[in-house]
């Protein structure tokens, strides 16, 4: 296999299947033109969240609702929510009533496999000699599978009722032997498959002996599908999104006020992730660019358009290419005693690891060291308390604000910071921090949670809607 390129289809267009069976998936291809492409996909959008939690509120689903609860029943119900989202969702994509019935019973078969599974789990663990706290982990991997296996069956129904020769690829392990490493499970599921002579619809769940969630968590489908790339050679991997990769989110500036980026580096994609914005999970980017395969990230429904190009190459001119923002926390502890003497970061950093805490950014003087982090209040609360305990006479305290962050591959010579705090104040707003390494890829403005929107919105005026590409600074 080496003239075939891997495709990753995320769930917020997973949810428009329909529409891509037209564009993407079959479009005008016919005969040889449709294959030659293995496709990983996501669940419907939504579906993960009620699997396990919600990604941005932190809501629980199934996965947090079993974890828990000691004898209530609300997971059942949280399962139940799930199976009719699921029948949802497909319903809304397929159009002959026999694959509908066929995925539903699809669902129904999956859902009650999995019930049965946690019920009995529940059941052995009312034992002393075994603890349900020691099966979350792959309690937490059989449901996010769910997910997956549904959308990829869905997928393989839809193409193969329109007469294309597609193959579910089923990584999720349902029933079968888990014992294998995710290279064995990848390379396992497609012995015999030949992708040039059929489309493989590959879930981006895999079950293996690592653990896909334990090791990658969220956004795992990219880890699948970005190591499905590198252990087939692929031409190329490729990102399908609901929008092409843009300089600042088209749902918040709006579509027609947004650029395409086309190109950029992985040094851009680190930011980008830093910063909550998944164009690439950080560690698929590292899987392709060890591999040597190219990544273009695309928009689903523009299957002629290039999109953007991401590789190692810097720029050739010094551009901002997207601007972004997040809601963080500053951790602050401020001791009077800190002049002068070394460990205290390295003991913040302790317990910020062991609270498994995000660290977007950090600043420090004297006597004060801030990190900014993205976490919950809850989590930041057992931060506050370990620390207090190591410092009793430092103030410590966190409070809710928001980043909003200038990226590009080189920022040179476009005082990037400077007029990123004039276009705030000439909106009548104010930053509470800025900084820009010396680096010069990025520029991070600390604010207000309000204002994020307003400061974004503000800060892509400048820097990319009245900013003509011609008197970018040539490199
Ligand atoms: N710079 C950006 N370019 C494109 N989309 C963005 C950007 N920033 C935020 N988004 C948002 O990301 C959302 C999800 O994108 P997408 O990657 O298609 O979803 P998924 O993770 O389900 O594949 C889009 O609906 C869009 O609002
Ligand atoms: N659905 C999973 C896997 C994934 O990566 O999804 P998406 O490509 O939609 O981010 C999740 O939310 O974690």
């Amino acid at each position: 296999m080496a003239e075939h390129t891997v495709e990753k289809i995320g769930g917020t267009s997973m949810s428009r299947l329909n529409e891509l069976r037209d564009t993407l998936l079959i479009g005008d291809r016919e005969g040889a033109d449709l294959y030659g492409r293995i496709f990983v996909v996501s669940a419907f959008g939504g579906i993960t969240n009620l699997l396990l939690e919600h990604k941005k509120s932190g809501e629980p689903g199934v996965y947090g609702q079993f974890a828990e609860s000691d004898n209530s029943h609300g997971w059942h119900d949280a399962l139940n929510r799930v199976g009719d989202a699921m029948i949802e969702a497909h319903s809304a994509v397929l159009d002959h009533p026999a694959d509908i019935q066929q995925a539903t019973d699809f669902v129904r078969t999956r859902i009650d496999g999995a019930r049965n599974c946690l019920i009995d789990l529940a059941r052995v663990c009312s034992y002393g000699h075994f603890r349900l706290s020691e099966h979350m982990l792959q309690t937490r991997e059989l449901l996010s599978g769910l997910g997956e296996a549904h959308s990829a069956f869905v997928t393989v129904q839809m193409l193969q009722r329109a007469g294309v020769d597609a193959r579910f690829v089923d990584l999720s392990g349902w029933r079968g032997d888990g014992d294998v490493t995710l290279e064995e499970r990848i390379l396992g599921a497609l012995e015999g498959i030949d992708p040039m002579t059929e489309l493989p619809i590959v879930t981006g769940y895999a079950q293996c002996k690592e653990g896909l969630m334990s090791e990658f968590d969220r956004g795992y489908s990219e880890v699948t599908f970005s190591h499905l790339a590198a252990l087939t050679h692929a031409r190329e991997a490729i990102i399908h999104k609901e929008f092409h990769l843009s300089s600042a989110d088209p749902n918040l500036v709006g579509q027609d006020a947004v650029r395409k980026l086309g190109r950029t580096n992985y040094d851009v994609a680190d930011q980008l992730s830093n910063m909550g914005m998944e164009a690439i999970h950080p560690k698929a980017a590292k899987t392709l660019r060890q591999a040597d395969v190219p990544l273009r990230v695309t928009n689903a429904f523009e299957p002629k358009d290039p999109g953007t190009l991401i590789d190692d190459q810097p720029a050739e001119a010094s551009a901002v290419e997207i601007v972004t923002g997040l809601d963080i926390i500053a951790l602050e502890l401020f001791e009077q005693d800190m002049v002068g003497v070394k460990g205290y970061d390295a003991t913040i950093l302790d317990v910020l690891t062991r609270h498994d805490v995000r660290i977007v950014s950090k600043v420090s003087n004297a006597n004060t060291i801030t990190h900014y982090v993205d976490a919950s209040l809850k989590s930041m609360r057992r931060v506050e308390k370990d620390l207090s305990k190591l410092y009793p006479s430092a103030r410590i305290s966190s409070r809710t604000l928001a980043m909003a962050s200038v990226i590009g591959r080189d920022l040179n010579g476009l005082s990037c910071l400077q007029r990123g705090l004039v276009a705030i104040a000439e909106e009548g707003l104010e930053a509470i921090g800025a900084s820009q390494g010396p680096r010069n890829v990025d520029v991070q403005f600390v604010l207000e949670r309000e204002i994020l929107k307003p400061v974004i919105k503000a800060l892509h005026r400048t820097f990319i809607e009245d900013e003509a590409p011609a008197i970018r600074k040539a490199a």
